[in-house]
């Protein structure tokens, strides 16, 4: 019985249905029908029933009798031999009542779950030696449909399940999911059969229906070439955002996490596994068309702010003269000549921000594949880009110290006379200008630039040679010039040097000093406000374009920390069993991508 409070309770519950129900039911007797039953014993010791099982259901019990209707018809037949107490007379007329006893047959049921419908063994010839993978599946058919459809695959003739219907049989089950493959039901082969022909035997099945089925999963982890893999190139956190379906169902990922999509079906949430994560549950993520419209609509901000033009600064400084420590080959980069061309397009962009800004995509995900690197393969191309003056150079030297016998960087080529303390091959490869332009026509160079009448440049040949050496290539480039490396025989891995937030780019860069011409070494120049400005300016530019390339991205505030961050990444990088290179470059062959540098602007 209910204790009184619970009583007090559920009628408390059920007046107010009735008051809530009062204004809908419209016949006095209705309503008087509606009250008798809610307020009747029965419905209320359901409640209290329905109360006690919830509270066993949290504690799982496990029955310690499954035949307790035989053991009391047992004990019933052994007592009949004792002495007629009154409690044996009771215990004996309580044994003999039937509806004591269909408890304990109820009771019997339930322990033994004989509520489930007992279904055929499977049959011993279903498996053929080569299909180990195959499933037999055997399903409760009642009169209602199975709550599955089924499709003709047109590349493989395969009979596969096309849909599930929620809460249908088959997904009740748990055992049958879209993309599998029906091989046989009850026996009957399907094969050369027509969906038409299969649906009557589907339908006039009743009871157990078996199914001999090839699961989805399994033919995927057969064909590993169908996995389908992306980078993640920005955060995410289903925490902070008030459009996911279902929280729970949706998972963080970081910029340069690597997620495998398993369905692309819903054109706004995918649903992807984390790689390196434990659970091999799906989840949802935001598609790449969603995560672009997004962008797209809180962008209102200009992708960069043009500022005065600067005179260029020479780009044919030795680098020993700045940092006191010379290392042939380690110059200053291509890209102070460059700059002016970037900031061009950079004010472009500004200009054209109504129309052309918009049709930018912002990085969203890449498409990536493993590679297993063979030790005796070459190193992959490491590239540094950043704006001019935010470290790109720094990194490169520090990390050519730290290193000498495992990084190596490219000797330039130029067209300028040999100067005397100057080696052919070490400090620069000396040409003529008829010999760099025939290697401009012949598409050599990664980048090229002029510079006081004399031609300046980093040839592809260049690159190859540190990497046959066996060293690990640092080479600095326009962020324009990454795609004339960015191809399977350099795997570049492409390093984004980043400046801090302005105060700290303020607070670290208060000493640093560029030398602004070679021929007065004493001129320093310190960076401005309007320099750091600039530097913050052009990586926001730089990012917004280029931010699908970037493998890593470093912030260079402190240089210390930013060179331990990007020395232990390249190690990481280096080591791991598995990277993940863009699945584009499977294709793409050296001819190709010495033909794709045809692009080489002056
Ligand atoms: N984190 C830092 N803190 C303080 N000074 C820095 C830091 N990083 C770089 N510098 C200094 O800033 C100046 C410019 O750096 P660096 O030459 O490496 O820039 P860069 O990116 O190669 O640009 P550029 O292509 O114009 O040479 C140098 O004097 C360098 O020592």
């Amino acid at each position: 019985m209910l204790s009184r409070t619970e009583h007090r309770g559920v009628c408390r519950l059920l007046s107010s249905v009735m008051s809530g129900t009062e204004s809908h039911t419209d016949r006095e007797e209705d309503y008087r029908f509606l009250h008798s039953m809610l307020m009747e014993k029965k419905l209320h010791l359901l409640f209290k029933i329905h109360e006690r099982l919830r509270r066993f259901e949290k504690r799982s019990p496990v029955p310690v009798q499954e035949h307790a209707a035989s053991l009391a018809s047992d004990l019933a037949a052994e007592l009949i031999y004792q002495d007629w107490t009154d409690e044996v007379k009771e215990l004996v007329a309580l044994f003999s009542k039937p509806n004591f006893k269909s408890l304990l047959y109820v009771h019997d049921a339930v322990a033994q779950r004989d509520f489930e419908p007992s279904l055929p063994p499977i049959p011993d010839d279903t498996l053929e030696d080569d299909e180990d993978s195959v499933k037999i599946v055997s399903l409760f058919k009642t009169k209602d449909p199975l709550g599955a459809t089924i499709k003709r695959d047109e590349s493989t003739g395969a009979i596969v399940v096309a849909r599930i219907m929620r809460g249908g049989a088959a997904d009740k089950s748990g055992l049958i999911h879209e993309g599998d493959e029906l091989k046989e039901v009850n026996g009957v082969s399907l094969e050369h059969r027509k969906p038409k022909e299969i649906l009557p035997l589907l339908t006039r099945s009743q009871g157990e229906v078996t199914f001999t089925i090839v699961p989805a999963s399994s033919k995927e982890e057969m064909s590993p070439n169908k996995k389908l893999f992306m980078r993640a190139l920005f955060d995410y956190d289903p925490s902070e955002d008030p459009t996911v379906p279902c929280k729970d169902a949706a998972f963080a990922f970081r910029r340069g996490d690597v997620l495998q999509i398993v369905s692309m079906e819903d054109e706004t949430w995918w649903q992807a596994c984390h790689l390196g994560d434990s659970n091999t549950r799906a989840g949802l993520i935001p598609s790449q068309q969603l995560h672009e419209r997004r962008v797209a609509l809180q962008r209102p901000k200009a992708l960069f702010t043009p500022r005065r033009v600067k005179p260029p600064v020479t780009e044919d400084v030795d680098y020993g003269a700045i940092t006191g420590i010379h290392i042939a080959g380690l110059r200053r980069s291509f890209r102070l000549g460059t700059k002016s061309s970037w900031d061009r397009g950079a004010a472009q962009s500004k200009r054209w921000s109504t129309g052309v800004r918009s049709s930018l995509r912002p990085p969203t995900y890449k498409e990536v594949i493993p590679y297993h690197r063979d030790p005796k393969d070459r190193h992959r191309l490491v590239v540094l880009v950043g704006p001019s003056g935010v470290g790109v150079n720094e990194l490169k030297r520090r990390l050519l110290i730290s290193d000498p016998d495992h990084f190596g960087v490219t000797v330039p080529y130029t067209t300028r006379e040999r100067r005397r303390r100057e080696t052919e091959g070490v400090d620069y490869h000396f040409v003529s200008i008829h010999m760099f332009e025939e290697d401009i026509l012949n598409h050599r160079f990664v980048e090229y630039g002029r510079y006081r009448g004399h031609y300046y440049g980093t040839s592809l040949d260049s690159v190859d040679r540190v990497m046959a050496e066996g060293k690990v290539c640092l080479l600095d480039v326009h962020p324009n010039k990454i795609k004339h490396v960015y191809t399977s025989e350099f795997k570049p891995y492409v390093v984004f040097v980043k400046p801090p937030r302005i105060e700290e780019l303020r607070l670290t860069r208060r000493r640093a000093k560029v030398i602004c011409d070679e021929d007065d070494k004493n001129s320093v120049r310190i960076f401005s406000e309007e320099d750091l400005e600039d530097m913050i300016n052009l990586a926001e530019t730089i990012e917004s374009q280029c931010g699908h390339l970037f493998d890593k991205v470093i912030v260079n505030g402190d240089i210390a920390v930013a060179f331990r961050e990007l020395k232990v990444d390249l190690e990481k990088m280096e080591e791991a069993e598995v990277q993940w290179i863009p699945a584009k470059w499977i294709c793409s062959s050296p001819t190709k991508a010495r033909r794709r540098c045809g692009h080489l602007e002056g």
